[in-house]
């Protein structure tokens, strides 16, 4: 479990600096610092649960989540954002599923995608995946001068990890919704 930890936490690490050096900007370890978390996903799927979602729709709010889906039962489906419709991210054996959440959006000031995405229980069986999060700055966050210009203006107020969180559950919006409330008018 550790090993596995720290190898998933390494792989999260270098794509975040990825993401970074694609964009050209200066500061690549933006993320040092930022607390990280991981979840195991069961879902006890029955005959009287096909049909129905077995985790609804969200957007993670973290920077970048690397899913390690069941090898053999499917269901995550993520939503293209401009058709609003589904697609299934079938199950691959040894592929990672990397899903950008909302902290990814506010620091690249909405260049990266929060990607909507959900659960469709599709057969009556256990489902098991893993869910590796790096979550974001315990301090708040702004995106770097490179993501900010007189085409591009600050689109988020600052804000942490923990406060997007604290809005997304006090507002009941967990699909993304939240970043609306932090907009600039
Ligand atoms: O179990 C899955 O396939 C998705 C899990 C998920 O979206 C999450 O843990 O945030
Ligand atoms: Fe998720």
């Amino acid at each position: 479990m550790v090993k596995y930890a720290k190898a998933i936490d390494g792989l999260a690490k270098d794509l975040a600096r990825r993401l970074a050096e694609s964009y050209g900007l200066a500061e690549t370890d933006f993320f040092k610092g930022w607390p990280r978390q991981f979840r195991i996903n069961k879902y006890h799927f029955t005959p009287e649960t096909v049909g129905k979602l077995g985790f609804n729709l969200h957007t993670d709010s973290g920077f970048l989540t690397i899913l390690q889906t069941d090898e053999n039962v499917g269901g995550l489906e993520a939503m293209d954002n401009v058709s609003g419709k589904f697609f299934p991210i079938s199950p691959l054996p040894n592929t990672l599923a990397i899903i950008l959440g909302d902290m990814a959006k506010i620091w690249s000031n909405g260049r990266l995608c929060n990607v909507k995405h959900r659960v469709q229980c599709n057969e009556a069986t256990k489902r098991y995946t893993i869910a590796s999060f790096l979550l974001g700055p315990v301090t708040d966050l702004e995106p770097p001068n490179e993501f900010v210009d007189d085409e591009h203006p600050r689109l988020y107020k600052p804000i942490s990890h923990e406060g997007l969180r604290n809005i997304r559950m006090i507002k009941k919006l967990s699909d993304g919704e939240a970043l609306k409330l932090i907009t600039y008018e």
